[in-house]
């Protein structure tokens, strides 16, 4: 069963345009959205929660339909993000007493553990809050309400290495329910390599792709090899590619290929997350 699933979701603004995605996030996993800045993973998730509203396409979060049944979806999700949706002249326990009356499941205990863990004072305001603050005080919400799906907006850019670590495990562990469910855009893909299962990659607005971590892994492929072994049909088998006065790195999707058609010429490496953002992003390649 799908925790998440966006139909055909496009919308455009004067100079740029979401357009078409149709995602599905399976209820148990992490989905990693992936791509470079400014490729819509904004847009897209604030399409999915109801604070932008879709040109066309439609929305489905643990059953219900957005935004017709956004109140009780908001009772069973839990969105982090630095882009505070708080008052920021609150303190983080007048904040607390603000939230806590809507929703059905809310633990004080459980927000004070987090707040404790977190190094977050409830005297705190708002408006003091660091980046990394602001997404440690999202995720304490989100955590104190039993949330079954997190939607999380590029968590981990503004966290220092060592909590960016606290949370991935923080997340791993929530995954130990099976019935939770997190989708974490960034454009981090290190974070990913680590918790990912899914993988969705878009880039100038559209999906290039949605698949398991690992298949997606097994199938790109690094091919560094001499330059005199390109030439015009053998570029276009390139995702993209960097040439040097010595030779030339490229990314190619079927590895299987690359292995019969280069034979021993070449050398194959794997593909890491990063390397298909980055070549995908450069060679402007784009597969809806
Ligand atoms: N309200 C708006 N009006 C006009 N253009 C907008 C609006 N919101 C976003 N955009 C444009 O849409 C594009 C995608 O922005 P978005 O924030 O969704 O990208 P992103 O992938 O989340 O980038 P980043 O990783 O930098 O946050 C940008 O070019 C941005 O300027």
């Amino acid at each position: 069963m799908n925790a998440l699933e966006v139909r055909n979701l496009t919308k455009a603004y004067p100079q740029f345009k979401v357009d078409q995605i149709s995602l599905d996030v399976k209820r148990g996993y992490i989905t990693g959205l992936i791509g470079p800045n400014g490729v819509g993973k904004s847009t897209l998730i604030k399409m999915m929660l109801g604070m932008v509203r879709p040109d066309s396409g439609t929305v489905r979060i643990l059953g219900c339909e957005m935004p017709a049944q956004e109140v009780e979806v908001k009772q069973r999700i839990g969105v982090v993000s630095d882009d505070c949706f708080y008052y920021e002249h609150l303190s983080i326990r007048d904040m607390q007493q603000m939230i806590a009356p809507f929703y059905r499941k809310w633990s004080h205990h459980t927000f004070n553990r987090y707040l404790e863990q977190f190094e977050l004072s409830p005297n705190m305001k708002i408006e003091t809050l660091s980046k990394g603050m602001k997404v440690k005080f999202s995720l304490a919400v989100a955590l104190s309400h039993e949330a079954e799906l997190l939607i999380m907006d590029e968590p981990t850019s503004g966290l220092d290495p060592v909590f960016r670590r606290e949370l991935l495990d923080l997340l791993a562990n929530i995954l130990q329910d099976e019935h939770n469910s997190i989708i974490f855009s960034t454009h981090i893909t290190t974070d990913l390599d680590r918790i990912a299962d899914y993988i969705a990659f878009i880039n100038r607005g559209k999906l290039v792709f949605s698949e398991a971590k690992d298949s997606l892994l097994e199938r790109y492929a690094i091919v560094k090899g001499d330059l005199q072994l390109l030439d015009s049909d053998i570029r276009k088998l390139f995702v993209g590619m960097r040439e040097t006065a010595v030779g030339f790195e490229g990314l190619v999707e079927d590895r299987q290929q690359a292995a019969q058609l280069f034979g021993e010429h070449v050398i194959l490496d794997k593909a890491t997350l990063e390397d298909i953002m980055y070549y995908t992003a450069k060679g402007g390649r784009i597969h809806a």
